[in-house]
């Protein structure tokens, strides 16, 4: 297997995200959790993401994982590798994206790399090096409450300038809008120049798809979903990959009970668990309890197995901005996090440990705990849900057959849980 495209995501749903958009544009691809082993039998595909647990991880750690993922995609021939964050940049000033760029960027040898979060399906788009979010920019969106890195500053230039030890440029729409050869002219002067990244403006999927093509003259770009579009674009429209079927892994129906597990706090899972009580059983957890031991898991399963015979159910620890606020107040920032994603890992393996095969889970780093509880090393990708969520099959889990859905927080319209459901057979 030559690999056309390799890709590392900093988290779980991020990665399902891009092998959607991957798998959409015509590329075969796999998503793998962790750099895989070598006895896991991977099909035949023209790109694999890599999936790490790594966005808010301490920065040395993120390099160490994501130069062993580098290493294994350079090895199966990929010549250039997309380093996937997240679309809203979610990244603290100790990093990680700019520690985690450069030493990919030591490493292939690259002079200057292309960046840019935009996304514009999920209204991601950035101008002038500024990153809006649908029409505000980034800080005055709600990613200004994330419980684990609020983003306070959108302009990309100045948060990547505070984590690379490189200099950062802008490659502006202007440029973009010239075309391919104006761009390579801007990212020469800039390289010229000893700047090692550029945060290249993009609103419309045509600016993606420039910035895909000039990519591919590259070794490395970092971005979300939107560049990935781009890049596959590029590489089908270059003959480089025969353009496949989309969506090869929506397969026979594993039937069984169905459940969704929400740790994400952002206002579009608050909303979505809203509703949700419209069509399920739902049980909203106790934080201050889940922090306190493992009683509150035990709970919250005994009321799982009384209903889940009956039709789906969902469990959330998801709280408002203040709550979460106040919780982190007592017990720290990271320990809350850590203490509620494993609580949410306990039940995910209850549940399935109790015949749950159809999963879907809320938020990337609950996602991250769940999947490395399960063991799964690795999933096809399916139908979409939403934009950026698509159904995932399961490859090589130790239960066998198994459905999981992994929702970035942000993503999925008011009705996702059972939108999810409907197309989890
Ligand atoms: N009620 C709560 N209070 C504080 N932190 C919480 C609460 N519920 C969940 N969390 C933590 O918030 C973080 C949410 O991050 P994540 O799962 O990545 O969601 P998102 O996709 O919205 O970023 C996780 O570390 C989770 O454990
Ligand atoms: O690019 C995106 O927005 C997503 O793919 C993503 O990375 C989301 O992260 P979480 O919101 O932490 O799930």
């Amino acid at each position: 297997m030559k690999l056309s495209l390799g890709c590392i995501a900093d988290d779980y749903t991020g990665a399902s995200d891009l092998a959607n958009t991957l798998t959409r544009s015509g590329l075969r691809t796999v998503q793998t959790i962790g750099v895989p082993s070598d006895d896991l039998a991977l099909p035949e595909v023209d790109a694999v993401v890599v999936s790490l647990k790594s966005r808010s991880i301490e920065a040395g750690l993120a390099v160490t994982r994501s130069r062993a993922a580098e290493k294994w995609l350079r090895g199966r021939g990929a010549g250039h590798v997309l380093f996937k964050i997240c679309s809203t940049f979610d990244s603290t000033d100790a990093g990680n994206i700019g520690p985690v760029m450069d030493a990919l960027r030591a490493d292939s040898g690259e002079t200057i790399v292309l960046v840019t979060p935009a996304f514009p399906e999920t209204g991601r788009t950035v101008y002038q090096g500024n990153l809006f979010v649908g029409s505000v920019p980034l800080n005055e969106s709600p990613l200004k409450d994330h419980p684990l890195n609020p983003m306070h500053d959108s302009n990309l230039v100045r948060v990547l300038a505070r984590q690379s030890q490189t200099k950062v440029g802008l490659l502006d729409l202007a440029t973009l809008a010239r075309g391919a050869d104006a761009v390579r002219e801007r990212l020469a002067d800039l390289a010229a120049k000893n700047i090692g990244a550029a945060i290249v403006d993009a609103v419309f999927d045509r600016d993606l798809e420039t910035i895909g093509t000039v990519a591919l003259d590259h070794r490395l770009s970092v971005g979300a979903s939107g560049i990935g579009l781009g890049l596959a674009r590029a590489l089908v429209a270059s003959g480089k990959v025969k353009p496949a079927f989309a969506g090869a892994a929506s397969g026979a129906p594993v039937g069984g009970p169905a459940a969704c597990l929400a740790g994400s706090c952002s206002q579009a899972t608050l909303a979505q668990i809203a509703n949700a009580e419209k069509s399920m059983a739902v049980l909203h957890l106790d934080p201050e309890q889940i922090i306190a031991g493992p009683g509150e898991a035990r709970r919250a399963l005994a009321w799982a197995s009384d209903r889940i015979s009956d039709g789906p159910i969902l469990i959330a620890s998801s709280s408002t901005p203040d709550q979460v606020a106040a919780l982190q107040s007592r017990h720290g920032r990271d320990a809350a996090g850590h203490a509620i994603e494993q609580a949410m890992a306990d039940l995910a393996e209850g549940l399935v440990r109790s015949g749950v095969r159809r999963l879907v889970v809320a938020g990337g780093e609950t996602s991250g705990a769940v999947v490395d509880r399960l063991r799964i090393p690795g999933f096809l990708v399916g139908a979409e849900i939403a934009a950026g969520v698509p159904v995932l099959s399961a490859v090589g889990a130790d239960s066998g057959e198994m459905l999981l859905a992994l929702k970035s927080g942000n993503f999925g319209g008011p009705e996702f849980f059972s939108d999810a459901l409907k197309l989890m057979r």
